[in-house]
């Protein structure tokens, strides 16, 4: 069941009456593996069963846009994070159709991937907002192996009709440039692409900056565990990993798949530990992961948290005081989707942070470094944008007030409004049923880590 929800939501205090924070909060399925293996299913020929799959926005946009390419998404009627999916038995996914990305980063630039291989031609569609987001390097590259594209609104931008090549065209060894600068989904995108190309396929990053390569060695350690090839050539001019070779292979996922918790996700619980002060275990935590996520408990500590795994029940605990300490400064380039989370922890240190290497998260959700400014001046905190981020100054808690919280249709904004919310009375969030892109139930969960379920 999940939690009816007002708008704005109230964001409930951390109560001191009820002594510090101390709660197990279970993560859902991590939402970059979960629609990396529905893509992957749908690329092998024998059907997959994913179990732990996130169930939320990105998830079901994605399971319709398969089932939309003639792929079947069954979900086990017992347990709904079960769920099977079977490629089209042709081995070619359904033309003439209509996909609808949402606000889905993975959706608008992976399932270009498999339109590559469709019957006919597939128009891309989303949210309003999704019309900001760079589309341009992928549809590049597709167009590169032989695709056309009709721009259908702005250039570069969605909607837009991918026509594929014909059947017969969909071979010959190929090398690929494209500037994935502005997101590193790009580099993903077009490398679940070449996971089914039947030549070799080199793939080439031209631009001088590279996000999130983490998310990128996930693509290449997922196709990998299908039984494909990807190298990587990290002697480019720019100093970048710059070439993926990926040589001709057969994708088949094995037949069960367990999908890890989402770390990134774990964040905000995380955080709060820190903000409100007590301990906050995380179950599942997974000793190696190629999730970002991964790099949470270095950033928890560089803000004064103690982090410890037990690698026998791994089982992720973080504990904090209530006091937070800045990080100078911070590169988040690998784990850009994480640093509106930490932004909050910067907000209410007792020194000034600077995040550096995330200008792309202007081509988020929303332009993120723009709202996370206005936001933070909001409710009287001060921060700088910067080239390639931001710079936060430290304040005193007791400049800092409530107020009425934009989202901006982005559920990391909500969760980070959640977040001051923890320590600053009468903060409202505005549309926080938008963080339903990725946890399904964050109202529910956050309540329940506060110990206030009954008060929600
Ligand atoms: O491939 C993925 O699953 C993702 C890659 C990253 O995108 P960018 O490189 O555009 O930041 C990340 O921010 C996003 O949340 C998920
Ligand atoms: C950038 C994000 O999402 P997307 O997958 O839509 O790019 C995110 O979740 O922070």
């Amino acid at each position: 069941m999940t939690t009816a929800l007002s708008d704005p939501w109230p964001a409930p205090l951390a109560s001191t009456s009820r002594g510090p924070l101390d709660a197990l909060v279970s993560i859902p399925g991590s939402k970059s593996l979960s629609n990396r293996y529905l893509i992957l299913a749908a690329l092998g020929s024998q059907s997959v069963v994913l179990e732990g799959l996130l169930r939320s926005r990105d998830t079901e946009l994605m399971m319709a846009a398969l089932r939309t390419l003639g792929v079947r998404c069954e979900v086990d009627a017992r347990e709904e994070t079960t769920v099977t999916v079977t490629p089209p038995e042709s081995g070619r996914f359904t033309g003439n159709v209509r996909v609808d990305c949402g606000l889905a980063g993975t959706v608008m630039r992976f399932v270009p991937a498999l339109a590559l291989y469709a019957d006919g031609p597939v128009t891309f569609d989303g949210d309003a907002q999704a019309y900001h987001r760079p589309m341009a390097p992928l549809l590049d590259g597709l167009v590169q192996l032989g695709a056309r594209v009709d721009w259908l609104g702005e250039e570069g931008f969605l909607p837009f009709v991918l026509t594929p090549p014909e059947p017969d065209e969909l071979s010959g060894e190929r090398h690929v440039r494209v500037d994935a600068s502005s997101s590193s989904q790009f580099i993903s995108g077009l490398l679940l692409a070449a996971s089914r190309w039947s030549h070799l396929l080199r793939l080439t990053h031209t631009g001088e900056t590279l996000p999130s390569m983490p998310h990128i060695r996930m693509t290449m350690a997922d196709i990998q565990s299908a039984g494909g090839q990807v190298d990587l050539d990290m002697t480019g001019d720019t100093g970048q990993p710059a070439t993926w070779s990926v040589p001709s292979s057969f994708v088949q996922l094995p037949s069960h798949v367990l999908v890890e918790p989402d770390l990134s996700n774990a964040a905000p619980f995380a955080c709060a530990a820190l903000i409100a002060g007590g301990t906050v275990r995380i179950p599942l935590w997974p000793s190696t992961s190629t999730q970002p996520g991964a790099l949470l408990p270095d950033y928890l500590r560089a803000f004064g948290a103690e982090v410890s795994l037990d690698e026998d029940t791994h089982i992720l605990t973080v504990q904090g005081t209530g006091h937070i300490r800045g990080v100078g400064q911070l590169d988040l380039g690998p784990a850009g989707e994480i640093a509106p989370t930490l932004a909050a922890l910067a907000t209410l240190a007792d020194s000034d942070s600077t995040f550096t290497g995330i200008a792309h998260l202007r081509g988020h959700e929303t332009d993120r470094l723009a709202a996370l400014s206005t936001e933070i001046r909001r409710i009287g905190g001060s921060v700088e944008e910067t080239a390639d981020g931001l710079h936060f100054h430290a304040v005193s808690r007791d400049q800092l007030h409530g107020a009425v919280m934009e989202t901006y249709a982005d559920h990391r904004m909500a969760t980070f409004a959640a977040l001051l919310g923890l320590v600053i009375p009468g903060i409202d969030v505005v549309n926080v049923a938008t963080t339903k892109k990725t946890i399904p139930d964050f109202v529910g969960m956050w309540t329940a880590m506060l110990g206030q379920e009954n008060e929600a």
